[in-house]
């Protein structure tokens, strides 16, 4: 059995980077978490900080229920694969794999045959006599997977294992990973910017931006109802639409949201007009992914919104219509790493994220005390932005319509989600 949890971890470098804030997380037995998050958020140096490669600067760390930082890295039954592995060149894929039981003074009888069955389970059986040279890239990162998992750890961490693979190779990877790890009911801890690669693999995510926490569910739960508007705009092909909306309630009747030039109703009856009616003469964040979003007739009544193509894309299965409702969009600028026009080396992008951590905490506190504040999310260029809206619309390949033509989508309103002035969910208490 192996557990791994972290009870409010800290990592503050010595230049003042808030690598990792407060973080408190619960890796179950035999469990695939996933930490997911873009460039520089935190979530190697909290791998890092299992392994004990490094020490946090808060908090505590255990395996299986014990408190292990006063124990060293060799004597916490952990493996880990990194995105630049290195085999050892002049050693056969064999001598690779079991080089770390050697190290272990295992003899090279039950050596050579825990190597073969490990070999078998990743598929590298039969190119055991050959030097990593002669390997193709999806085949070196076997043998680098294989050679952590031969003395069978309690804990698998993987930072990133399959960025340098190709696309193709990656996909393949992703479910032999996940499959082998569950099958041998090893904890793992896998560390990846790719969205797509956490929602397919992880049993459960944890979703990180600057060092904190900003959800932790399976996939299904993160991606329906995302806890803040980060996450949402994070998680998701293509991105939720998000659209700046002024609220006004019409008591005991609907709550209304204004997009500038159409309004959605929220009727009084639906249990989340409570929540969004405490913003009455406020701007919010109102998100719908495209599959919520359905093409009908200009006279359709009920929740539609009108609009005109800007362009299409086809994707062969399907299309994607962007669509100029007249509204605002809030496009979240860090998504992916780099916002536009900020410096890109990530010793300023650190110090930079740092700042930005204590400047958003102080603002907004200032903006909880007074709700008139001028600074919130909606207005902070360094995180957040404005543009007209496009909003992505799922339809069939090949439609019989074009750029500029106009275009009607039903909206399907249990499927919205509402998000306040500094990013959190309006609608608490709803997973
Ligand atoms: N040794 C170090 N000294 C100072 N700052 C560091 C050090 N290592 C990492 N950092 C900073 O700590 C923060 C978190 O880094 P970390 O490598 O954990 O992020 P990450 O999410 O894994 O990013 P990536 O996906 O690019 O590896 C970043 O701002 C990074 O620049």
């Amino acid at each position: 059995m192996s557990t791994v949890a972290l009870k409010d971890v800290t990592k503050i470098w010595p230049d003042g980077t808030i690598a990792v804030d407060h973080v408190s997380l619960d890796v179950q037995d035999g469990e695939f978490m996933v930490l997911l998050g873009p460039s520089g958020c935190g979530k190697s140096t909290v791998l890092r900080m299992i392994a004990g490669l490094e020490d946090p600067s808060g908090g505590d760390i255990l395996l299986n229920g014990e408190p292990v930082l006063d124990v060293p890295p060799r004597d916490r039954s952990i493996a880990m694969v990194f995105q630049d592995f290195a085999l050892y060149p002049h050693m056969s894929v064999a001598d690779n794999i079991g080089f770390p039981l050697k190290l272990s003074g295992v003899e090279p009888g039950p050596r050579s045959d825990r190597v073969g069955t490990v070999a078998g389970a990743l598929g590298i059986g039969e190119v055991l006599a050959r030097r990593p040279s002669q390997l193709s890239g999806g085949q070196r990162q076997r043998v680098a997977m294989g050679r952590a998992m031969v003395r069978r750890p309690g804990v698998f961490l993987m930072d990133e294992p399959l960025s340098n693979l190709d696309s193709g190779l990656r996909a393949e990877l992703r479910a032999e990973i996940t499959s082998m790890t569950r099958e041998l009911g090893v904890t793992t801890v896998y560390v990846t910017h790719d969205q797509a690669e956490a929602l397919t693999m992880a049993d459960r995510l944890a979703i990180m931006r600057r060092g904190v926490l900003q959800d932790l569910g399976t996939p299904t739960e993160v991606y329906r109802r995302p806890a803040t508007l980060y996450v949402a705009a994070f998680l998701g092909s293509p991105r939720m639409n998000l659209l700046e909306a002024q609220v006004y309630v019409h008591l005991d009747r609907y709550v209304a949201l204004n997009f500038g030039e159409q309004n959605l109703y929220l009727s009084w009856s639906d249990p989340r007009s409570r929540a969004v009616a405490r913003y009455h003469g406020d701007r919010i964040v109102v998100g719908v992914r495209a599959e919520a979003l359905t093409p009908v007739t200009p006279d359709t009544p009920g929740a539609v919104l009108h609009g005109r193509i800007r362009y299409l894309e086809h994707h062969g299965h399907e299309s994607l219509a962007y669509l100029d409702v007249g509204a605002t969009a809030i496009v979240v600028d860090e998504i992916g790493g780099t916002a536009p026009g900020r410096p890109s080396s990530t010793g300023a992008l650190r110090r930079l994220g740092g700042a930005l951590q204590r400047l958003t905490k102080s603002t907004s506190a200032a903006a909880s005390e007074d709700k008139s504040a001028p600074v919130s999310v909606l207005n902070d260029p360094g995180r957040h932005h404005r543009k007209p809206a496009e909003l992505s619309v799922r339809l069939a390949p090949y439609p019989a319509v074009n750029p500029g033509h106009p275009l009607t989508v039903s909206v399907q309103m249990d499927a919205l989600h509402f998000f306040d002035e500094r990013g959190d969910r309006i609608d608490v208490g709803w997973r």
